[in-house]
């Protein structure tokens, strides 16, 4: 089903509906052509939500020039735009780069990356706004760099958020990051494989759950696998490959390792095309040194390759026509020596099927083309059931208690949409997914957000989108749709017929919209209308593949296995999910469905952010951009809809409370700090208008029923002046402490001199005094020194006017105009402690220092007075009272020292005569050395 909405008469904005690209009406493409007149200013639109008009064309420019410029990440409003580069660019992932977003102030005015993508979702965990867990949806076609993306943001966590810098623990916690790193080199040796369009495709859908403490930190993650793709083990695409693992193995391999495997050097197999082919994943080195780190021991490793080599052998083995001619071979020896397996036994299994008539069981032997197929079946099985071993293993390597973790940040790579020559049941659940996600994508950000405006009565002109309920429910609705009759079809006791069942679907979703079929065709398919396109699906096979059986003979043959991993990976499994047939009671879409649904129950609890990931190019070539293939994707997940939708909408959303409890001290009128003044339409608006410097921003911002509702640059604004005024109250605090306590001191120095002076006087005149005038004159003094004590700390921070006495001119006005209601706009409570720097800070584990060779000599003298080790280069800072907090240093020039913190540092001025401190941001003092 289309909502047609009313198109918004924004200007410029065109549905790509409306707007088919080879006929532009005239006015509009005047309005195109001018603005791409400027072709050198096209690359600099780093927000294509600033482009004018939106439309396919205009947006297509702007990636093309900017990927021309070497600028491969774009925002489109709520989503980041990722091109894929097809090379290495140096240093746009490196450490020095995560530490810049990591620290900035405000990370969204930096240059567009997925580093910010990362950073967001790591601000809202530190936030703890509702919901507080994230996810981060990585989409985009085969090789469009979904997991390069997943890897970047996975090296991004695990360097900001290590915890390994938590120096008493760092002997267990060191390992973790480094755990999580390491699974993904194995989970893509035997998961991805080399294709037509990827060298280094994932055959398999992921989702990472990185788990976080309540300091933030990584303690532990857990992966989820959806669909790998099992057949490629025995079936590969014409010039493609089969998965990594192999071609590793055969070519890291040493020659002992080999003669274990029995794969002497030069060996053919079957099931390895393109073995002369090598990508730059062929690493056998780099996976079995992770194995190791995540604790995979030799013996094991022995046990998994020699399962593998066990497959290839399997791939060798060939039947005649006739079976009384089919003798065991050689081959076949080889394989159920690897598998540890009676070799008769398993040339049985493969060759004879059991049938079972009531008690009796019947030997019936199987024609050639069922022997091949139970071959195939057999190392499909195998290799499944390793892969989910091995994820089962990495997740117990990786998974943190549950009582250790609180939050987490999801990271989803999952296939594309995919639309072959012949697609078959994988395409039909991978493009189910893409549509699931797709819906998910439609309903927060397009859908909520239009019924939000109607709901809080904002003027609205409407975007038209497409919902694709409607093909959801053909694909997987309860009662008909494409899943129950391939369900049906899959439970029935017979040899599925495609013709039949193509008449069945026929009859019974001949309503749907979204199906359609070439009448004509001789091959039985069906058309389904996704999103994204249309696809056709072959029907042959789909029911097969559907029910995905397994012979009994071959479980029960590998449960006998000596090889201990096969034993157990086939003890394990499920037999209750089995019927006598072999048949999986749970066929392959209901779990595929299953595990759908889980997915989206989590991500409908997280804050999504989305990256779609662009192929520039079919070819995989170095910095090519292809127009025509660019623009496909970009349609495909509806790009420009959605920059329209952030370009005119407020995608922030804030309840008038909590906006007032946030933004409140920013107010010049302190009668707008009670809550119940907050919670009305007029008091907000009045607010506003006193916030807002002028008419300015007025169309950022717009008060609905309850809510208030802001473009981020508004948001950026607030935040601004919020942070300003924070660092301002945090001053003011410190400067409080710090009379508070010099005055303490003064009063102890000065009862002091009053004790001593009193005992001085009771000794000068021991001889003639009396022991009781001595004990008075001292009780005396002791009562006024605590009196004094006492009044002191009653005047305590509260007392802010008297600050005025201070010498800090520039920030009277502040405190004349907020008083002492600023103080509780901390929302931290504050610990102050009267350190000699005066640094009074959140806790924080550790630092790591960057320092540059520029400025570094000067910067030594500062680094000394700070009391931190100088040293060149980068170096971790063990933890003391002054660097708690502290995120990074960096060196300034003119021998000063930019210190940045985690939170706001509590600080008051310096009292070292060279020192100078000046508070520049929320959360970073300038510290200048006279030199
Ligand atoms: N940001 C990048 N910088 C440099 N090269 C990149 C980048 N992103 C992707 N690539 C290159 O593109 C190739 C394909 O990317 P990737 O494997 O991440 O695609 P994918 O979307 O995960 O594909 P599939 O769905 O087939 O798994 C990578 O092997 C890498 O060479």
């Amino acid at each position: 089903m289309i909502f047609i909405y009313k198109v918004p008469q924004v200007k410029g904005f065109v549905h790509k509906d409306q707007f088919p690209r080879p006929n532009l009406n005239d006015s509009l493409e005047g309005e195109i052509q001018a603005f791409l007149t400027d072709e050198d200013q096209l690359h600099t639109y780093d927000d294509l939500t600033k482009v004018n008009p939106v439309t396919p064309t205009t947006v297509l420019k702007c990636l093309q020039a900017r990927y021309n410029a070497r600028v491969f990440y774009t925002h489109a409003g709520c989503t980041l735009v990722a091109l894929n580069p097809f090379q290495p660019i140096p240093d746009l992932y490196s450490v020095d780069v995560m530490k810049e977003y990591h620290c900035a102030p405000q990370p969204q005015e930096l240059k567009p990356h997925i580093f910010i993508v990362a950073e967001e979702a790591y601000r809202n965990v530190q936030g703890q706004l509702e919901p507080v867990n994230q996810s981060l949806v990585v989409s985009g076609e085969s090789g469009a760099g979904k997991t390069w993306t997943s890897r970047c943001l996975m090296k991004y966590y695990a360097t900001v958020a290590a915890s390994s810098s938590v120096v008493k623990s760092q002997d267990i916690v060191g390992r973790i990051e480094r755990r999580v790193l390491d699974s993904n080199p194995i989970m893509e040796a035997f998961g991805n494989a080399c294709t037509l369009r990827n060298n280094n495709s994932s055959r398999f859908g992921k989702y990472i759950q990185l788990q976080l403490d309540r300091s933030q930190l990584l303690v532990g993650a857990s992966v989820q696998t959806y669909l790998l793709e099992k057949t490629r083990v025995a079936c590969q695409p014409a010039n493609e490959r089969n998965f990594h693992i192999y071609y590793q193995m055969i070519k890291g391999a040493t020659d002992e390792q080999r003669k274990d495997w029995k794969m002497p050097c030069g060996q053919h197999f079957v099931w390895l095309p393109n073995a002369e082919k090598t990508v730059e994943e062929d690493c056998f080195h780099e996976t079995v040194e992770a194995m190791v780190h995540l604790g995979i021991n030799a013996e094991r490793q022995r046990e998994i390759f020699r399962i593998l080599a066990g497959i290839l052998q399997l791939g060798n083995v060939n039947f005649s026509p006739s079976t009384d001619e089919s003798q065991p071979c050689n081959l076949e020896e080889q394989a159920a020596e690897l598998f540890s397996i009676p070799t008769e036994e398993l040339q049985l299994a493969l060759r004879v099927r059991t049938l079972k008539a009531g008690k009796q069981s019947v030997l019936k032997p199987c024609s050639q083309t069922e022997c091949s197929m139970r071959r195939d079946c057999l190392a499909k099985v195998i290799y499944a059931q390793l892969f989910e071993w091995l994820v089962a293993f990495i997740n117990n390597s990786i998974c943190a208690d549950k009582s250790m973790w609180c939050n987490f940040i999801g990271i989803l790579d999952v296939y594309g949409f995919e639309c072959f020559q012949l697609n078959n049941l994988e395409q039909l659940c991978i493009n189910y997914a893409n549509e699931k996600l797709q819906q998910h994508f439609v309903a927060h950000y397009l859908r909520a957000q239009q019924e939000e405006y109607v709901s809080e009565g904002l003027q609205w002109s409407f975007v038209k989108y497409q919902d694709n309920q409607s093909c959801l429910d053909l694909i997987e609705g309860s009662t008909v749709s494409v899943f129950s009759l391939l369900n049906e079809e899959s439970r029935l006791n017979r040899a599925s017929d495609c013709k039949m069942f193509r008449v069945r679907l026929e009859k019974e979703l001949c309503d749907n919209v979204n199906i359609s079929w070439d009448k004509f065709s001789k091959v039985p398919h069906f058309t389904v209308a996704h999103y994204a396109g249309k696809v056709n699906y072959q029907i042959q096979g789909m029911v097969e593949k559907n029910k995905d059986p397994v012979p009994p003979e071959l479980n029960s043959l590998l449960q006998k296995s000596d090889n201990s991993l096969l034993h157990q990976i086939f003890t394990d499994k499920e037999t209750d999910n089995m019927t006598s047939k072999g048949l999986s009671k749970v066929t392959v879409v209901s779990k595929f469905k299953n595990s759908l649904e889980s997915l989206m129950k989590i991500l409908h609890t997280t804050t999504p952010h989305y990256t779609r990931c662009i192929k520039p190019n079919h070819d995989c070539k170095p910095l090519t951009f292809k127009k025509e293939e660019v623009i496909m994707q970009l349609e495909a997940c509806g790009i420009v809809e959605t920059i329209h939708i952030s370009a005119a909408g407020f995608p922030i959303r804030i309840p008038f409370t909590s906006f007032l409890q946030r933004y409140g001290l920013i107010a010049k009128y302190s009668n707008f700090q009670s809550e119940s003044d907050c919670a009305s339409k007029y008091t907000l608006s009045l607010y506003l208008s006193h916030c807002l410097d002028s008419d300015k921003h007025n169309s950022w911002v717009h008060c609905g029923r309850t809510k208030v509702f802001l473009t981020q640059s508004m948001v950026n604004l607030l935040e601004d002046q919020r942070n300003k005024i924070l660092s301002q109250c945090a001053f003011v605090i410190q400067c409080c402490w710090l009379r508070y306590q010099r005055r303490r001191r003064q009063a102890r120095r000065k009862s002091a001199t009053l004790i001593q002076a009193a005992v001085r006087s009771w000794l000068v005149r021991k001889q003639v005094q009396r022991w009781n005038r001595a004990a008075t004159v001292i009780q005396d003094t002791w009562r006024k020194w605590k009196a004094l004590l006492k009044s002191l700390a009653e005047a305590e921070l509260d007392d802010a006017k008297d600050l005025e006495e201070e010498n800090v001119p520039e920030l009277n006005p502040v405190i004349r105009e907020r008083g002492s209601v600023q103080l509780s706009t901390l929302q931290e409570p504050v610990t102050v402690r009267g350190w000699p720097m005066g640094l009074a800070l959140a806790s924080a584990p550790s630092i790591t220092v960057s320092l540059t060779a520029t400025g570094f000599q000067k910067m030594m003298s500062v680094m000394a007075s700070l009391n931190l080790p100088s040293r060149r280069g980068e170096y971790k800072v063990e933890p003391n009272q002054y660097t708690q907090g502290l995120a990074s240093i960096r060196a300034q020039p003119k021998g000063s020292v930019k210190l940045h913190y985690q939170r706001s540092p509590l600080l008051y001025a310096d009292r070292q005569p060279d020192l100078k401190s000046e508070v520049t941001g929320f959360n970073e003092i300038l510290l200048e050395k006279t030199l």
